[in-house]
């Protein structure tokens, strides 16, 4: 008998039909990894099993009885958990509070006090149970995203869980971050806990799934044994085309070519950046990596002037400036695609047009009016080369999928027309075609003498796609390395300094 089951349940949001016609089982103990485009109607799905929303019709069964799961409690007491690529963490509160928030936290006789150091045991224990180094003390603001996403995964193993549901878990995790996930993964399935694993990166699905379900534009294109699956028969169901994967990357020499960004010996303020010093040439994709807690997003953040710098000098084009700030660096032609697109990237309650379009008003204004048919048509156009999946530019960002967002933020960036990028994680949640059409637009912009500073955490992509490579430990850059002749070994063994 199935854990879960879903029979064709629908779901809409105005005319869109999000789902249709879904029917689907998870078992115990299994893995069921669950892929589609972005917009393709996973995410609604988590949502309609974790209680979050209502469908418009379908049944779901628990180990076989019909059942209603109408909010996140129901949820919960059915034993279904879930980690979300927006993670549900209070950010003043510390690792320990939060691990217990909402859970049955130990208190003294009578639920007066809470036995903080009962709590302390319980987290340490299962930390050293699971081989996790994590400081529970910091607050959830000062911890990483990894830190963060461990975290969460922490909540979820401290209750009882039947069925647990993780969401592109991944997305900024390094691979030793990774392994650790995947060893959660596979203690819990060894004790019968059921796990979707939702994602973009195949290697992971092919790697942990025993069952591969496909959703295409709300339907479900089937379901594959895990033998069967590979990468382009998966890509072929889940676009209606016959995919073929991309053979080989381009990459350049540029070093003879014109420095478009000097960063010179700058470090910040609260000692995240040591003196770091690094240049991109015209027509350079250069790639950072490092570890979680490297310094990787600060040393863009110092760059870009978000982060306060204690010394040092941002030199754009031969121009150079002590005191960057985001307003500078984009009249210097920088542009900065933050990992975290929620908070840092785009307004949610406003249209796609209006965050697509807002830095760049002047440029569609003549005098006190907006030229509004040159606007739309320049967004229309970004839509389609960015192929954003929408009703249209007037639909709100907050609706859209978390692959559509990370699409919106690129094209606002591209329209720009900067000469630098800064990209931090620009490939998150996106699915693979996009994830290609991004490598393809940044390679495609570097071929017109601009330049890429790129980093990620998926130690692949950035061999895939990156001419040089520096490679930062506890704030500091310790090593370059041309991208043609690194291995993942080589960047590991310089992150470990082994
Ligand atoms: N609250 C909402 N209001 C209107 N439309 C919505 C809402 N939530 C989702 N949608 C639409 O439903 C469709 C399915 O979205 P969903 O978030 O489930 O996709 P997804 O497969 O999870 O995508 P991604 O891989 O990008 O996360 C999309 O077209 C999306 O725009």
């Amino acid at each position: 008998m199935s854990l879960l089951e879903v029979k064709q349940l629908d779901k809409r949001f105005g005319l869109h039909h999000a789902l249709s016609q879904i029917s689907l089982s998870i078992e115990a103990g299994k893995v069921l990894g669950l892929v589609g485009e972005n917009g393709a109607g996973k995410s609604t799905f988590i949502k309609i099993i974790t209680g979050v929303y209502a469908p418009d019709g379908g049944s779901i069964y628990w180990n076989g009885q019909l059942e209603t799961i109408t909010s996140p409690r129901d949820a919960h007491r059915l034993g279904i958990h879930v980690l979300h690529q927006d993670r549900h963490l209070i950010p003043a509160f510390s690792g320990y509070e939060n691990l217990y928030l909402g859970t049955d936290i130990p208190q003294v006789k009578f639920g007066l006090r809470i036995r903080w150091h009962e709590m302390k045991r319980r987290a340490e224990a299962l930390k050293k149970e699971l081989g996790m180094e994590l400081d529970l003390d910091k607050t959830a603001e000062e911890m990483s995203p990894p830190e963060r996403t461990l975290l969460e995964l922490m909540r979820v193993m401290m209750q009882d869980c039947k069925l647990l549901i993780l969401d592109e878990p991944t997305a900024s995790l390094t691979d030793q971050e990774t392994e650790i996930l995947f060893r959660l993964i596979q203690q819990l399935t060894a004790q019968g806990t059921a796990i979707l694993y939702v994602s973009h990166r195949m290697e992971e699905i092919f790697k942990l799934s025993d069952h591969i379900a496909v959703f295409r534009n709300g339907k479900n294109a089937g379901t594959l044994q895990r033998e069967e699956a590979n990468l382009n028969k998966v890509i072929s169901m889940m676009t209606d085309t016959d995919y073929q994967a991309a053979a080989t990357h381009e990459r350049q020499d540029a070093s003879m070519n014109p420095v478009l960004l000097s960063v010179n010996q700058l470090s910040t303020v609260d000692g995240r950046v040591k003196p770091s010093s690094l240049q991109v040439h015209a027509g350079e994709v250069v790639g950072i990596f490092g570890l979680a807690g490297a310094g990787r997003t600060e040393l863009l953040e110092a760059i870009y002037g978000t982060r306060s710098i204690q010394e040092g000098e941002v030199v754009i084009s031969g121009k150079s400036h002590r005191r960057m700030s985001p307003q500078k660096a984009l009249e210097a032609g920088m542009v900065f695609i933050p990992e975290d697109r929620r908070s840092e990237g785009l307004v949610m309650g406003m249209t796609i047009r209006e965050n697509m379009t807002l830095p760049r008003l002047q440029h569609f204004s003549s005098g006190l009016y907006v030229k509004q048919r040159k606007e739309k048509h320049a967004v229309r156009q970004w839509m389609e080369n960015m192929n954003v999946k929408a009703v249209g530019s007037e639909q709100t960002v907050s609706e859209l999928s978390g692959g559509n967002q990370q699409k919106v933020v690129f094209a606002k960036a591209l329209m720009h027309e900067p000469i630098l990028f800064l990209c931090d994680e620009a490939t998150q949640a996106v699915d693979v075609m996009t994830r290609e059409e991004i490598h393809r637009l940044l390679r495609e912009q570097a071929n017109q003498n601009r330049g890429v500073l790129y980093v990620t955490s998926d130690i692949h992509e950035i061999l895939d796609v990156c001419d040089r490579i520096y490679v930062l430990r506890e704030g500091s850059i310790v090593s370059e390395i041309a991208g043609g002749e690194a291995t993942s070994e080589q960047l590991l063994q310089i992150c470990y300094n082994r």
